[in-house]
């Protein structure tokens, strides 16, 4: 009797103290699934309609999960720069961790010492201003084949697939820059590469059971059949990188002008480096190669894909573009990276097309590690906070007619995608903001200048401007769901005059 008077009173505390928790509003959730029925085929949009009657701070359960959604610059400025420490964790989840030799990454794992010393490897080595500056040849080199392979296209009058285009180019980038050659092997070619990265990048976006309902989700994703799905993609990127690896250990030593990011960490290696107490080995150069890979391909392939489309659909500011860059270089062959610095209605349009079509819509997410107040609201650890900055980008209390492409918006205007405006998050901020934002924009803006000044661009016969559709398709990053398909025209000297 006694024993039970105090499970009794233990009891007692336990709800009064649950009673007086603050927790965020949101849609109720129905029971074992919570809120996963609400989420559609685009998530974003969903959460941002939800979140217009819930408000910015926003509880919903994705399965067991609590998840909190941002939707606005200032509670986002909460999370991820007031109470930053405690938001800046990242979740465990199936996909991520397989894809990622169990968290060894940069991107997926827990925030702590090894994540910290990975960080700052990428951050004073792998990335910094001195390496991206160090690969402008490859980028000049690489823009350069892809304007000539889209001039062929002009020749023969034929459409170009954009989004494939931009994708090969940030492809072969990244494979010069992280290991030294163009292009893989042989039996990495006729497209089989592509597809490779293509499906990993499926898997980090597929919907694991796993991930919404721990105790028992793994068998439905069983039966699904995403495990072997998932293991099968893990197995064909790791014996890629395995074979990048054993070349790189084969092949006489490069000196350091030369020396590719695979260069760098296996020399790591071997003088046995230990990023917090753990000796680097394969596993995590491995690791930290497919977060290059998987973090920076798509994205500034998608920059790009998105921007040209709303250029298509705003032949103003195509033609005000173009014209900046002809008066900018004149009549020489290329843009190259010193002209950019004049290039401002370029930078202009970029923010513009970044503000309405963020590859990240709802950033990578988060999971909080302490107990704190956001708002008056009780936010509890071991929460997931995922900030919808595809809906902060429209919001029309922010925007004026946010729906249209004015890149003249941000004539004047302090707001850039750094860090400190939180208006714009397309590479979000905090400890966890995307350190390849050098690397990534030197390639988006040396590519789209070239492509506007060797090219005037047509649309297909038949097509008008508003026939471009904008539909969404989403996965971890969200892409056109109608390929833009559209026509170069090599521009003759009176034409362009
Ligand atoms: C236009 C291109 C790019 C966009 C839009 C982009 C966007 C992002 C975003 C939204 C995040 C999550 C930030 C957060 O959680 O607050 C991120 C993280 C990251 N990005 Fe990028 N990114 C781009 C290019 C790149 C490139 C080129 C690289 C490397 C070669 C890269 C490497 C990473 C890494 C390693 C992280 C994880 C950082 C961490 O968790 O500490 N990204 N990126």
């Amino acid at each position: 009797f006694h024993g039970k008077n105090k499970t009794a009173t233990k009891t007692m505390t336990m709800t009064t103290k649950q009673r007086k928790k603050n927790l965020p509003p949101g849609p109720p959730p129905l029971p074992i699934i919570g809120n996963l029925h609400q989420l559609g085929h685009l998530p974003h949009q969903s959460l941002w309609e939800l979140s217009r009657r819930y408000g910015p701070v926003m509880l919903i359960h994705l399965g067991c999960v609590p998840t909190v959604i941002i939707s606005s610059p200032s509670a986002a400025r909460e999370v991820l720069k007031t109470h930053d420490l405690n938001c800046c964790n990242r979740p465990r989840l199936l996909s991520t961790g397989r894809l990622t030799y169990d968290h060894l990454d940069i991107a997926f794992t827990e925030y702590g010492d090894y994540w910290r010393e990975l960080r700052k490897l990428c951050l004073l080595k792998l990335l910094s201003a001195k390496r991206v500056q160090s690969f402008r040849y490859v980028r000049e080199e690489e823009v350069g084949s892809m304007i000539e392979s889209i001039a062929k296209s002009a020749e023969s009058g034929t459409l170009v697939d954009m989004k494939e285009k931009f994708m090969a180019l940030t492809v072969s980038i990244t494979c010069r820059v992280a290991f030294g050659t163009a292009f893989p092997w042989m039996e990495f070619k006729d497209g089989r590469f592509m597809d490779m990265i293509r499906e990993a990048m499926a898997m980090l976006g597929s919907f694991s059971a796993s991930d919404a309902f721990p105790r028992f989700g793994w068998i439905v994703d069983r039966f699904t059949g995403l495990h072997s799905r998932l293991e099968k993609s893990f197995r064909s990127m790791d014996v890629f990188y395995q074979k990048v690896i054993d070349e790189h250990r084969n092949t006489n030593k490069r000196n350091e002008e030369e020396e590719d990011i695979v260069d760098l960490l296996l020399k790591m290696e071997r003088d046995q480096t230990e990023l917090a107490t753990v000796p680097l080995q394969e596993d995590n150069i491995k690791a930290i190669l497919m977060d290059i890979f998987l973090a920076g391909v798509d994205t500034g392939a998608l920059v790009m894909d998105w921007t040209m489309a709303e250029l298509a659909r705003n032949p103003k500011a195509m033609r005000k573009a173009r014209e900046e860059i002809q008066s900018c270089v004149g009549n020489k062959k290329w843009v190259d990276e010193d002209d950019l610095h004049g290039l401002k209605y370029l930078k202009l349009l970029l923010k513009e097309a970044m503000r309405l079509h963020p590859p990240n819509v709802l950033l990578v997410p988060r999971e909080t590690m302490g107990h704190f107040k956001l708002f008056g609201y009780d936010i509890d650890p071991k929460t997931r906070i995922q900030v919808n900055v595809w809906g902060i980008g429209r919001d029309p209390n922010l925007w004026e007619s946010p729906e249209e492409f004015v890149p003249e918006r941000f004539e004047g205007s302090p707001i850039d995608y750094k860090g400190n405006h939180f208006e714009l998050l397309t590479f979000g901020a905090g400890r966890r903001i995307c350190p390849g934002i050098s690397m990534g924009m030197a390639v988006v803006e040396l590519a789209l200048a070239n492509v506007l000044h060797s090219f005037d661009w047509k649309l297909p016969e038949g097509m008008t401007e508003k026939d471009v559709s904008m539909e969404e398709g989403a996965g971890q990053t969200v892409f056109k769901k109608v390929p833009l398909t559209l026509l170069p025209v090599k521009p003759s000297p009176e034409t362009d005059a």
